[in-house]
């Protein structure tokens, strides 16, 4: 039986990662984008990247990072996927050793197969609201601009919650779901509930 994975991002403190993990899920995002109010310290990330168990894989994600940023992160933080939310190239992500998703940040116009196929290199291709600014604006955005049997793995971010995360499954079947406004009691601050409640909601589509 497949079983769609789940990422949940933005967290900051101990106790919302024991409470992902607890709750199953199989990746952990850490916002290293200062203006985010979800953004980490390397210090902080380190701390709680080592509170993860085996194969709970931790996620670091940027926008646009400065040249050596990446480095000066993974030098401390044992990051196994690097998420990209910005206007990086495939080289500009490609080039830190690690394996690492693309956000496409989706509105009408975005063609998303023609972008997919500018980073041939990504492990998986990851769709989002698109908002002024960057990501983690807790809005969805129109599923039907996600082709019919697009082929690489897809992870469905944006405005997700427990209500609806089951619809999404059932609808596009993606390869996993991220989410993060979703799951919080404030920015940045988790709550276990709306956690376990998420991951029931994708549970239960995927039957
Ligand atoms: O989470 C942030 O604060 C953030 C800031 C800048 C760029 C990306 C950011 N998050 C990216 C994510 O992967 C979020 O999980 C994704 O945007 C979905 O967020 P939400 O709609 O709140 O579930």
């Amino acid at each position: 039986m497949f079983r769609t994975r789940i990422k949940i991002c933005g967290l900051t403190r101990p106790q919302d990662v024991r409470a992902a993990v607890d709750s199953g899920a199989d990746a952990i995002g850490f916002v290293f984008y200062p203006p985010s109010p979800r953004a980490v310290s390397i210090e902080q990330a380190a701390e709680l990247v080592a509170l993860l168990p085996p194969f709970v894989v931790s996620v670091g994600l940027f926008v646009n990072p400065a040249p050596g940023e990446v480095e000066a992160v993974l030098a401390r933080v044992p990051l196994q996927l690097l998420q990209f939310h910005g206007d990086e190239s495939e080289s500009d992500c490609a080039r830190h050793g690690r394996a690492w998703i693309k956000a496409a940040r989706m509105r009408p116009g975005v063609d998303l197969l023609e972008f997919a196929a500018s980073y041939p290199r990504a492990s998986g291709i990851l769709v989002d609201a698109f908002v002024d600014g960057y990501g983690g604006g807790g809005r969805t955005f129109d599923w039907t601009l996600i082709p019919a049997g697009f082929k690489r793995p897809l992870v469905l971010s944006g405005g997700l919650d427990a209500d609806n995360v089951g619809d999404a499954v059932r609808r596009i079947r993606p390869w996993a779901v991220d989410v993060s406004s979703g799951v919080e009691s404030a920015k940045g601050i988790k709550d276990a509930d709306m956690i376990a409640a998420f991951i029931a909601g994708v549970r239960h589509a995927d039957g």
